[in-house]
């Protein structure tokens, strides 16, 4: 497989294989060796919101997916009711420490560029709301089903916040340039009905059949020739992800800048108050 999506360093362990199982404190993993599709799910309470080592711990988990020779395909779930990801874990951002900030930040690109090019099948099983960083993770995978009565988008600018380029480009390739206008815009969390209709999901299934669904699906992946469906993978993905990996550096400084600024600090404090007083409601 390129070259350029093997060279990246294998950061640290924190996931632990148990046989076909593996374990961390945020994400459970088996492996069907026999299928080659493993199943990935979140569960980080309350919300599976990313903070850094939720990051790295995905990040981990992928790599060392990857090393399996029997593994082909990768289904990504919550195991937080009603729930995919909240996205990015706000607390990172608000009031942070500036050296965290900066590791933060590159551990989200280093996940990001794992997911988004491994030559792994990946099916996101969106089975709960799926905001802002849970939008990314679903649109980095290769095909995606939700369940009906959730969100899903790029909300970003209600939080007075800006999505990077790379969650742009990311949103473009999924539903195109105007499209992705209107949602950065807007802050758009579209319905699971809207997601479907704009293209943003591939298909919409109950709950209960959403896992049944993936399997289904993956089972298609999996059975064409690996490195042919790799490699088309690539074809369509490299030109974005290096976008973003020549320019790494700049964007954890841009991103550091950006959140130390007064007004993004009010606007962060301003909307963690809002969830709290929606939550007393
Ligand atoms: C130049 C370039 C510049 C670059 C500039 C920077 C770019 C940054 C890109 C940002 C990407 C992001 O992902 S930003 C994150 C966007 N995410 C969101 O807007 C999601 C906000 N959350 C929600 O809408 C809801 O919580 C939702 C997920 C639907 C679940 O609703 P529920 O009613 O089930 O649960 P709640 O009661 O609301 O939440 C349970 C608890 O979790 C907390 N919580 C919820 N979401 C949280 C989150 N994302 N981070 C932390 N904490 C969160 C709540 O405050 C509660 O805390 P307690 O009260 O203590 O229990």
């Amino acid at each position: 497989m390129a070259s350029s999506i093997l060279r990246r360093f294998i950061p640290r362990k924190t996931t632990w294989m148990y046989g076909q199982r593996m374990m961390s404190s945020t994400i459970d993993v088996s492996v069907d060796e026999q299928t080659g599709i493993a199943l990935m799910k979140m569960k980080r309470k309350p919300v599976n919101s990313l903070n850094l080592e939720f990051l790295q711990d995905i990040r981990n988990t992928i790599v060392t997916l990857e090393q399996n020779k029997k593994c082909k395909g990768l289904i990504l779930t919550s195991d937080v009711p009603k729930i995919f990801s909240a996205g990015i874990d706000i607390l990172e951002m608000y009031q942070p420490n500036e050296e965290r900030l900066h590791n933060f930040w590159r551990a989200l690109q280093d996940m990001w560029l794992q997911l988004y090019m491994t030559p792994l099948a990946t099916i996101a099983a969106i089975n709960g709301h799926s905001p802002a960083g849970g939008c990314l993770i679903s649109i980095s995978c290769d095909y995606r089903i939700m369940a009906p009565n959730y969100t899903i988008g790029l909300n970003e600018t209600l939080l007075g916040i800006v999505a990077p380029f790379w969650f742009k480009d990311a949103m473009c390739n999924t539903v195109g340039y105007r499209e992705t206008e209107i949602a950065l815009a807007l802050g758009k969390l579209y319905s699971t009905d809207e997601a479907l209709q704009k293209g943003l999901v591939d298909e919409v299934v109950t709950s209960e059949q959403i896992m049944e669904a993936a399997q289904r699906k993956m089972l298609e992946y999996v059975k064409i020739p690996n490195m042919a469906r790799a490699m088309s993978k690539q074809l369509m993905r490299q030109e974005t992800a290096d976008k973003l990996c020549s320019t790494q550096d700049s964007d954890v400084q841009n991103f550091v800048n950006f959140c130390l600024q007064d007004k993004v600090q009010q606007s962060l404090g301003f909307y963690l108050e809002q969830l709290k007083k929606r939550k007393s409601k």
